[in-house]
């Protein structure tokens, strides 16, 4: 029978693998880490072997999920008790913040595999919103790598800053206050080239990020992560900006995240592979 490939396509959008009768449970899951990055662990027994011949292997994927060092637990715990609704209308915030734009622990834990098997130095974050998932990849950069993330609202990078400022990894990030494209066209190509970049900003911005990081701000196998989720990230439409904060209103972004989706099977030179909220972009392998 054919193997099917795993990155031709979608992944099925999975939170709970069901294990098929006959293959055996794994007692202890977090000692399914790879071994090629000690703290990134599997919540399920995907690696598990049939033991029963003709029980075809699960096709599935299911996120590792990052433990969190105690910096990154009173990160989330403050971005959960925080009332954002209250700080947009004070006017503290420019956009309405929803805690779940936080990276949760699996994005944190994708992201930190990542970072880990392509060997990454060199990070751009483009929509850091409260830092979490910032600080979870400086966590795993080695001594010398950097991490430098961009976000338009002051209030989210100084929130961020307090915590990192406590982390013994907190050094290697570099935060930019102002737009993504400011920084794409001013002190990207003095920080780049990047190994791997996030792209979870406003989604009208996807494809045109993507642009201005391919001409010389890519390092040569870089991979570039785009978050795919609806609502997430977007700023408030024009009229509400001046002077109806309580009317916040703001577009899905679907339309421009499956414009990008597109563009991006255009592209020759990389492979895709959408899960979990993200499409991965990565260099086809040579022919
Ligand atoms: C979904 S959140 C980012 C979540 C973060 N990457 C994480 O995983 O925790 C999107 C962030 O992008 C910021 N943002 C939106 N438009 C932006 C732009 N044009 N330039 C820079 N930041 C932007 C928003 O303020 C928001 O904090």
């Amino acid at each position: 029978m054919a193997c099917p490939n795993p990155f031709n396509g979608s992944f099925p959008r999975v939170s709970h693998v069901t294990v098929p009768k006959g293959y055996p449970r794994v007692a202890h899951p977090q000692n399914l880490s790879t071994g090629a990055f000690p703290t990134a662990t599997f919540s399920q027994n995907f690696l598990a072997v049939p033991n029963k011949p003709g029980v075809p292997k699960p096709v599935s994927w299911s996120p590792p999920q990052a433990p969190s060092s105690d910096v990154i637990g009173e990160m989330r715990e403050a971005v959960k008790s925080t009332d954002w609704w209250q700080l947009y209308l004070d006017k503290k915030t420019k956009f309405r913040v929803a805690a779940d734009w936080s990276a949760d622990s699996s994005r944190c834990g994708l992201l930190q595999t990542l970072c880990a098997v392509s060997g990454a130095r060199r990070v751009l974050e483009i929509g850091q919103c409260c830092g979490v998932a910032t600080l979870a990849m400086a966590e795993v950069l080695p001594e010398g790598g950097q991490v430098c993330s961009v976000e338009i609202d002051p209030f989210l990078a100084d929130f961020a800053k307090q915590f990192w400022a406590r982390s013994p990894h907190g050094g290697k990030i570099h935060s930019f206050i102002g737009t993504a494209m400011e920084y794409l066209k001013g002190n990207a190509p003095h920080d780049g080239p990047f190994d791997l970049v996030v792209i979870d900003a406003d989604k009208d911005g996807i494809w045109e990020y993507y642009c201005k990081l391919k001409q010389g701000l890519l390092a040569p196998k870089a991979i570039v992560v785009v978050d795919t989720t609806p609502h997430k990230g977007q700023p408030p439409d024009r009229y509400v900006r001046f002077g109806a904060e309580h009317k916040w209103e703001s577009n899905s972004g679907q339309e421009a995240i499956e414009a990008a989706l597109k563009h991006f099977q255009t592209e020759d030179s990389v492979s895709m592979a959408s899960f979990g909220g993200v499409t991965v972009l990565y260099p086809k392998p040579a022919a």
